[in-house]
C-alpha cells in the first residue's frame, strides 16, 4: 500500500532526531530523581461555585436562572466569576488504584505528582460521591443544562460546565479553557437510511473542536491542573507527552495559552503533516523520534519519571475526567435519553474507558437509569484489544502495529488496556476491528453524504456496517458514533484514496476529478453526460 508518509518525508516539516541531553536539572536545585511528590504542604483550600446556596437537603427545585450580571468594561470574565461566586466547598476528589480492592486505603491528592499505585497499577480519579449524591438527578440535570450557550467562566465550556463532576476543588482562576465540548451531535440521516437502513443514526462530532480533535477535552484539565501545580511552587518546568498527532496538538495548544512549555514526542514520519504543524505553530518542543507511537510512550514515561516535565498521556487519569463530558454531554443533547449504542475507536484506550465512565456516573447520581452499550472499532492493523476479546478476555498480547490510515490509533500496546476491559465488560460492550479498505470505503461513504470524517471515524463507521449487518444492531438502535477527530486533519489519505493511488486497494467509492480541455464544446459534452447519469428516472 502506498503510504502518506513519503510526502512527509520530504516535506520541509519533516525532523531529524536530534539527541536530547541526557538530564535536566532545575536552576540551584538537586538533581531530581523521580518526581512522585508527596503533599508536602497543604495547599490553599479551592472553592466551589454552585449557582444556588446549599444545605444538607436533597434539592427537588431546579436551580434558579443564572443572574445576569452587568460587567463593567474593565472587567474580564474571569474577574467577573471572581465577583459573582458564592462559594462553597462541598466536593472533593483524590487518585484511587484503578479498581481496588474496596479494603484498599492508597490514595493520593490530586496535587500530587503521581501517575502508578504503588504496585505499579494504573489509577483512577474517585469522586465524592457521598457529597455528590446530596443533590439529586433531576438537580444535576438542571445545573448543567443551566449552564449550555453561555459565556460565564468557567462553564461555557462543556468539560467546566460539569466542574463538580471533573475537578471540584480547582479554583476558577487556575483554569484554562478554549470553552472547549459542546461538540454536535447530528442527525446523520442520509448516511444511516442510504447504507444502514437506520432511522436514529448519531454522529457525536468531538472533532469540531478548538485543535480538531476529543483530546481538547482532557487537556484542558490537565493542563490547568498544571497551571495549579506551578503556582503552588510544584517542580513542573514543562509538560510532555508522547503522541501521534492529536494529543500533541491539544498539549500545546493549552500550554501556549497557559505559558507553559510544552514537550511532544512524535514517531517520526508517522502523523499527518497538518497534526505535525500544530506543536510546531504553538511554540511546542518537538522530538521527532526514529520509533513508534509505542516506544515513544515508553521514552516519555522514562524522561517524566527523571526530569521535572509533567506526564500528559491519558496514563495520567487526569485526561480522562475531561474525556468523560463527552458522554454527559450525549445524555444532555438527549434530554436525558440513553441511546442503545455508543462507537468509539480505540487506540491507547482512555477514551473508552472515560465515555463508560462518564456514563455510568450519569446512572450512579440518578441522571438517568441505564448505559449504553459500548462498541470499541480498532484498525484490523493494530488490533490487540480485538484480539483479546475475540480471545474471550484469556491473554491479553500486545502486537506490533503497522502502518494503517488511521495512523492516530497506530497503537500496538495500549496504556488503557484494563480500564477498556472494565469498560466493556461491565456494559455488555462489543470489540471490532476494520481492515484499510474497510475504513476508507466507510470514510469515502460518510462524506459522500456530506461529512468530512477523518480515518479513525471510519473505523468506527466500519464497526457499526458489521453489527448492522449481523443484526446485533437493529435498524431502530438508537445509534451514536463517535467522530474523534476533524476530517480536514487527514486530507492526504483522502487524497491517496480519490486519486485511486493506493496499492491493493479498490476505492470503490472514489470520485477523482475530470480533467476538461478549456472549451465550450468539451465542457458541455461532459456536463451533458453527468446531468443525464443524475437525472431522475419517471416511469
Ligand atoms: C483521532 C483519534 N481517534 C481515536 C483515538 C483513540 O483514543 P484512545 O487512545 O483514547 O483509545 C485517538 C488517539 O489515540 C485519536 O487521536
Ligand atoms: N491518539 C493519541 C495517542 C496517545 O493517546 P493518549 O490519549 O494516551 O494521549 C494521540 O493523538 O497522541
Amino acid at each position: 500500500m502506498a503510504s502518506s508518509s513519503t510526502l512527509f518525508q520530504s516535506s520541509p516539516f519533516s525532523l531529524n532526531n536530534t539527541k536530547t541531553k541526557p538530564y535536566y536539572s532545575l536552576p540551584n536545585s538537586p538533581k531530581p530523581t523521580h518526581f512522585t511528590i508527596k503533599s508536602q504542604s497543604q495547599p490553599t483550600q479551592p472553592q466551589i461555585n454552585l449557582t444556588q446556596s446549599t444545605n444538607n437537603n436533597t434539592p427537588t427545585t431546579p436551580p434558579p436562572p443564572t443572574t445576569k450580571h452587568r460587567r463593567p468594561a474593565d472587567q474580564n470574565i474571569r474577574d467577573e466569576a471572581r465577583r459573582t461566586n458564592i462559594s462553597q466547598n462541598l466536593f472533593s476528589a483524590k487518585y484511587v488504584p484503578f479498581n481496588a480492592d474496596p479494603s484498599s486505603t492508597e490514595s493520593y491528592s490530586l496535587d500530587e505528582i503521581v501517575y502508578r499505585s504503588q504496585s505499579g497499577d494504573l489509577l483512577d480519579v474517585q469522586h465524592d460521591l457521598t457529597a455528590l449524591k446530596k443533590f439529586d438527578g433531576a438537580y444535576w440535570r438542571n445545573l448543567f443544562d443551566s449552564r449550555v450557550g453561555k459565556t460565564t467562566w468557567p462553564y461555557g465550556s462543556g468539560v467546566w460546565s460539569k466542574k463538580e463532576w471533573v475537578l471540584p476543588e480547582i479554583d476558577d482562576d487556575d483554569i484554562v479553557s478554549a470553552f472547549e465540548g459542546n461538540s454536535n451531535l447530528f442527525w446523520a440521516e442520509r448516511f444511516g437510511k442510504q447504507f444502514l437502513g437506520m432511522n436514529d443514526l448519531w454522529v457525536k462530532h468531538c472533532g469540531i473542536s478548538h485543535t480538531g480533535s476529543f483530546k481538547d477535552l482532557g487537556m484542558t484539565v490537565l493542563v490547568s491542573q498544571v497551571n495549579r501545580l506551578r503556582k503552588m511552587n510544584r517542580p513542573v518546568v514543562g509538560v510532555g507527552c508522547a503522541s501521534t498527532g492529536d494529543t500533541s496538538a491539544a498539549l500545546s495548544a493549552y500550554c501556549a495559552s497557559a505559558g507553559i512549555p510544552s514537550i511532544v514526542f512524535l514517531p517520526a514520519n508517522r502523523i499527518s503533516i497538518a497534526q505535525l504543524v500544530q506543536p510546531i505553530a504553538n511554540g511546542a518542543f518537538v522530538l521527532s523520534i526514529d520509533t513508534d507511537f509505542d516506544g515513544c510512550m515508553q521514552l516519555i514515561r522514562e524522561v517524566t519519571a527523571e526530569l521535572p516535565i509533567y506526564l500528559a498521556n491519558s496514563l495520567n487519569s487526569l485526561r480522562l475526567e475531561g474525556q468523560k463530558t463527552a458522554a454527559i454531554e450525549i445524555l444532555q443533547q438527549f434530554d436525558w435519553q440513553v441511546p442503545d449504542w455508543v462507537i468509539v475507536p480505540g487506540g491507547n484506550l482512555g477514551n473508552i474507558y472515560a465515555f463508560y465512565k462518564g456514563f455510568h456516573m450519569c446512572r450512579e447520581l440518578g441522571l438517568v437509569d441505564r448505559i449504553p452499550r459500548l462498541v470499541c472499532a480498532q484498525a484490523a492493523n493494530a488490533n490487540p484489544l480485538y484480539l483479546y476479546f475475540k480471545s474471550g478476555w484469556k491473554e491479553f498480547k500486545p502486537v506490533r502495529a503497522q502502518t494503517t490510515f488511521a495512523s492516530a490509533i497506530q497503537i500496538g500496546d495500549p496504556v488503557s488496556i484494563d480500564r477498556a476491559v472494565h469498560a466493556l465488560k461491565n456494559c455488555n460492550g462489543i470489540v471490532e476491528e476494520a481492515t484499510e479498505e474497510e475504513l476508507m470505503d466507510a470514510m469515502a461513504q460518510a462524506d459522500s453524504t456530506g461529512m468530512f470524517t477523518c480515518p479513525h471515524t471510519g473505523v468506527a463507521l466500519t464497526a457499526l456496517f458489521k453489527l448492522r449487518n449481523s443484526g446485533v444492531i437493529k435498524p431502530t438502535d438508537r445509534t451514536v458514533v463517535v467522530s474523534t477527530a476533524h476530517g480536514l486533519k487527514f486530507t492526504q489519505s483522502k487524497i491517496d484514496y480519490h486519486s485511486k493511488g493506493i496499492k491493493d486497494l479498490d476505492c470503490q467509492f472514489a470520485n477523482p476529478p475530470m480533467q476538461v480541455k478549456a472549451d465550450f464544446g468539451s465542457v458541455m459534452d461532459v456536463l451533458s453526460k453527468y446531468l443525464q447519469s443524475k437525472a431522475p428516472k419517471y416511469h
